[in-house]
């Protein structure tokens, strides 16, 4: 198998994506390994209309607000590094989208049509955790977003579990993580050890 050079960390808000995204890249760079962290939405103006819009835009527009992001960042920041052979951590990518554009209503299949040129991660890293360790730690760092502050723990956690399901059958390879149960470094050392 060929090694993963963009790999990315879905799952509910506070299961650990930007705490583990960052470890896995530390690690990496600890090996001699040259790793780009990012993240979607991305730290553009765009990006930044996405990240800051959850209350002001929902459904289809919300979707393909990420979406033109996506391929901004691919353009811009993700392909420039892949080009430059280094790894690409990308905190949220289009599990994502399947799961909280799928809250806001849209169908998984609609959300994958819209992504269809949107380059595909080489490992998708789904993390999740129990839906009583969710809202604790949202409740001790709180929400970052309308999904986050409107109780959709136990819909995410579905939502990745299913994402995870979809991602397979269109052919992505699939890591799937319980943060519940291990600590942020051994969770880096076996998404490393999986590229
Ligand atoms: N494996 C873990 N074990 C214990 N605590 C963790 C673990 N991973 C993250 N945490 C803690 O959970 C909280 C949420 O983590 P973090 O902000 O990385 O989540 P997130 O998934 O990026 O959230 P969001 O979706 O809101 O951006 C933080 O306080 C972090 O220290
Ligand atoms: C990639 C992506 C992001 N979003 C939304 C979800 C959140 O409200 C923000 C990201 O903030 P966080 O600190 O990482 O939780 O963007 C989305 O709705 N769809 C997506 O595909």
């Amino acid at each position: 198998m060929k090694p993963a050079s963009f790999l990315t960390i879905d799952g509910p808000g506070g299961v650990g994506k930007s705490t583990i995204t960052s470890a896995v890249v530390s690690r990496l760079r600890a090996e001699s390994v040259p790793a780009l962290e990012t993240r979607e939405p991305s730290d553009t103006p765009l990006g930044r209309l996405a990240r800051n819009g959850t209350d002001d835009y929902r459904g289809m527009a919300m979707a393909c607000l990420v979406a033109a992001d996506r391929h901004q960042h691919l353009t811009h920041v993700v392909r420039p590094a892949l080009r430059r052979g280094e790894v690409v951590v990308c905190d949220r990518y289009i599990a994502s989208s399947l799961v909280l554009q799928g809250i806001d209503g849209l169908a998984p299949e609609t959300v994958w049509k819209l992504n269809s040129h949107a380059d595909r991660p080489d490992l998708a890293v789904i993390l999740n955790a129990r839906v009583d360790v969710l809202r604790a730690r949202l409740k001790d760092r709180g929400a970052h977003s309308r999904y986050e502050r409107e109780n959709k723990s136990l819909q995410e956690w579905v939502g990745f579990q299913e994402a995870a399901r979809f991602l397979e059958v269109v052919g992505v390879r699939v890591l799937r993580l319980d943060t519940a149960v291990e600590e942020p470094d051994a969770l880096a050392r076996r998404i490393v050890e999986a590229i």
